[in-house]
């Protein structure tokens, strides 16, 4: 058998090579003429997988190592009878440490205290879930709107959209889709940011495109006291250098880039794999992750959340992500050579190992 897989994939050598030969390629790359003999490609998010990229080659299975699946024309698969498999869940965790990463130095800077402010969460599927254990944990108020899971019958208590504008905190936690009646495309859009009060913030780090970013820098540059903290952008990697400077907090789309979070993806496609294929599985996930030391969060937080960012920094420092970011693009626009989109992506080849340190349930 022979795979393809995104170089940015962790263990797939290991994990994957005593039944396969593997190819590491970069995932912009990926292309047809690298498939043409292959049986399975297991990409992140970067690569477009649609009938441009398969038709014609022999890939029977295709495993995307994310929980996002946007970037995956999903009706061509399953139309060419081609196996899809990807990582719901696997990097959740990563997010939500990041999002509580974001709300803490929001709160130093702009001297909010925490046991008085309300988080909106849009989209409660397995990231919002998430960041609802690691708000109660600090004892953080908060309310979740997600129609899809309201019709669905979850028993939890949702509230709409208007009531989320009105949050202290709005972080977006939905999948981006283009169509139906729910889809999620410029979901947070002028009308949206302008009802917003003053002194609040949104976090994106879902998708690009499910802010309008237009819209967010409109509404800085006309003045609105809003602040974004931003991980994720329109037209990624080439991504608006205004909205950058306007944006309070800004990564390079790495909101669940943990050790762990990329461990999981890449062990969700071996398990998907080895079904498909019959093979018995050699490896177990805990013995692949790596031990972290943990912080007791509740205890030494709950009754203070103004120390939060201060003592979060040990563990997980967001402005660190940020400053990096803002020197190399700046190096960039100073300089020709690499240009905005190449290093926002060396950024995130790049990436310092990031441990998971909060224990939730
Ligand atoms: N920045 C990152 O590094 C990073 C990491 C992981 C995931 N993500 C993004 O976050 C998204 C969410 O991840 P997840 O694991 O929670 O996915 P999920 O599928 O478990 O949950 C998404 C939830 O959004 C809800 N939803 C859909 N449309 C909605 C709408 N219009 N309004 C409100 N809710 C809506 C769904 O019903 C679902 O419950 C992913 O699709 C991915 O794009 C980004
Ligand atoms: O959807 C996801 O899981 C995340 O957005 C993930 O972190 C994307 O990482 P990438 O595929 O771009 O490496």
């Amino acid at each position: 058998m022979k795979i393809v897989a995104d170089e940015n994939m962790p263990l797939v050598q290991e994990l994957f090579g005593s039944f396969s030969s593997v190819v590491s390629e970069a995932g912009r790359k990926i292309n047809r003429d690298y498939l043409l003999d292959a049986d399975v490609l297991l990409v992140r998010s970067v690569t477009q997988v649609n009938s441009g990229l398969l038709q014609d080659t022999k890939v029977k299975f295709v495993g995307s190592a994310t929980i996002g699946t946007d970037h995956i024309d999903q009706a061509y698969l399953s139309e060419q009878g081609i196996k899809f498999a990807y990582a719901p869940g696997c990097n959740a965790q990563a997010v939500a440490e990041y999002v509580l990463a974001a709300i803490g130095y929001w709160a130093d800077y702009a001297h909010k205290d925490l046991r008085k402010c309300k988080v909106g969460i849009i989209g409660a599927g397995n990231v919002g879930s998430r960041v609802t254990q690691v708000l109660e944990l600090l004892g953080i108020e908060y309310c979740l709107n997600d129609p899809p899971l309201h019709e669905q019958g979850d028993s939890r208590q949702f509230v709409s959209l208007q009531n989320i504008q009105q949050c202290d905190v709005v972080t977006c936690h939905v999948p981006l889709t283009m169509q139906g009646q729910h889809a999620t495309h410029h979901l947070i859009n002028q009308q949206f940011l302008s009802q917003m009060p003053p002194g609040s913030l949104l976090i994106n780090s879902s998708r690009g495109a499910v802010l309008d970013n237009t819209a967010a820098l409109y509404c800085k540059q006309a003045g609105q006291d809003i602040d974004f903290v931003l991980d994720v952008w329109e037209n990624e990697p080439n991504l608006n250098i205004e909205l950058l400077n306007q944006s309070l907090i800004a990564t390079p789309h790495i909101a669940g880039y943990s050790q762990e979070g990329k461990i999981r993806g890449t062990y969700q496609l071996y398990q998907a794999v080895c079904k498909w294929q019959g093979i018995e599985q050699e490896f177990v996930l805990k013995d692949l992750l790596p031990e972290a030391p943990k912080w007791n969060a509740s205890a030494e937080l709950r009754s203070d959340t103004g120390f939060l960012h201060q003592n979060l920094r040990r563990f997980y420092d967001i402005k660190s992500d940020d400053q990096r970011m803002r020197q190399k693009l700046a190096q960039v626009l100073r300089q020709s050579g690499a240009t905005i989109s190449e290093e926002f992506d060396n950024l995130r080849k790049n990436y310092p190992q990031r441990l998971e340190f909060l224990e939730l349930m």
